[in-house]
């Protein structure tokens, strides 16, 4: 589905990557996880062809994004972390630029806006941040496009509103399209994704697995003294029976492993898992 293959880029005086090597094959509804700054955003504007990498190769659905062909957008759309304000209704939008796409729904685009309790009909300059966000979502989920990359979806959105994405993500990926969502924000995600890609800062690779196999190079000891938590763990975190730690080892048998404690074993500055 999407492959970076020795991707190089950089902004004027900032490298983000140095032969970057990514490959989605599979998923339904992939976390692109990193701190901030790790080059998630970039990634998605490359992968989307508004930027051009300096060096290596792209290739998303079969496309080389670089080309922009019109096909290739048939296939994919994109919710950017920031949102522009054309001069229009989401709805008047929707219904100029949906049929652009095969599968686009008007029904369900009334449907979205109506599951986020966002009034369509108002002009896209008068919408508070976090309506403004769930217009975009509300159009670009009904575009049932094979691919939707959605760049920190929950960001301004209230906690009714991330139950309603959650909600709504599921269903979208259940009708067949594959999502892929950027956050820093790893709780919000924990139990919604089924594949995982781990970007650290400098544009480092931690983690590229689908969840049910994490189990097999990474297991969980649970009901641990702060004593007893091992050195070599990568990170722990205190619960109601006493601490939990991760260890770079594979289980015996599958387990949960929680996002939030993968991501500080692979990118924290700390161990501990903060539970604020
Ligand atoms: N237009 C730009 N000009 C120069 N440097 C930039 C520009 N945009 C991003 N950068 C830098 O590139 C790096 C990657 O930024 P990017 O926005 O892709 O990260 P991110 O993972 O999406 O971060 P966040 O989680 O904060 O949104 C950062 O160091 C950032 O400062």
């Amino acid at each position: 589905m999407i492959q970076c293959k020795n991707l190089t880029f950089g902004y004027k005086k900032q490298p983000v990557y140095d032969n970057f090597n990514w490959n989605l094959t599979s998923g339904s509804i992939c976390g692109l996880l990193g701190p901030n700054g790790a080059g998630k955003t970039t990634l998605f504007k490359i992968l989307t062809g508004l930027m051009f990498q300096r060096g290596g190769e792209v290739s998303v659905l079969g496309h080389n994004p670089n080309k922009r062909e019109e096909n290739f957008y048939k296939k994919l759309t994109y919710v950017a972390e920031e949102l522009p304000c054309p001069n229009m209704s989401p709805r008047e939008y929707a219904s100029i630029c949906g049929p652009l796409y095969p599968n686009f729904s008007i029904e369900r685009f009334e449907e979205l806006c109506q599951s986020f309790e966002v009034n369509e009909n108002k002009d896209f300059s008068n919408y508070s941040a976090g309506d403004l966000r769930k217009a975009w979502l509300s159009i670009t989920l009904s575009c049932r496009t094979e691919l939707i990359l959605l760049d920190e979806p929950s960001k301004g959105l209230d906690i009714n509103a991330q139950t309603v994405l959650r909600k709504v993500l599921a269903e979208t990926a259940a009708d067949g399209s594959t999502i892929i969502l950027s956050t820093h924000h790893v709780r919000e995600v924990e139990g919604l994704l089924d594949y995982i890609t781990i970007i650290d800062r400098g544009g480092h690779l931690r983690l590229n697995a689908g969840i049910e196999n994490l189990y097999k190079e990474y297991s969980l000891i649970h009901s641990l003294t702060k004593e007893q938590i091992p050195t070599e763990s990568l990170a722990y975190q205190r619960r109601a029976t006493g601490w939990t730690a991760l260890l770079k080892e594979p289980s015996n048998s599958p387990q949960d492993i929680p996002l939030e404690l993968l991501f500080t074993g692979l990118c924290g500055k700390k161990k501990e898992v903060s539970n604020e």
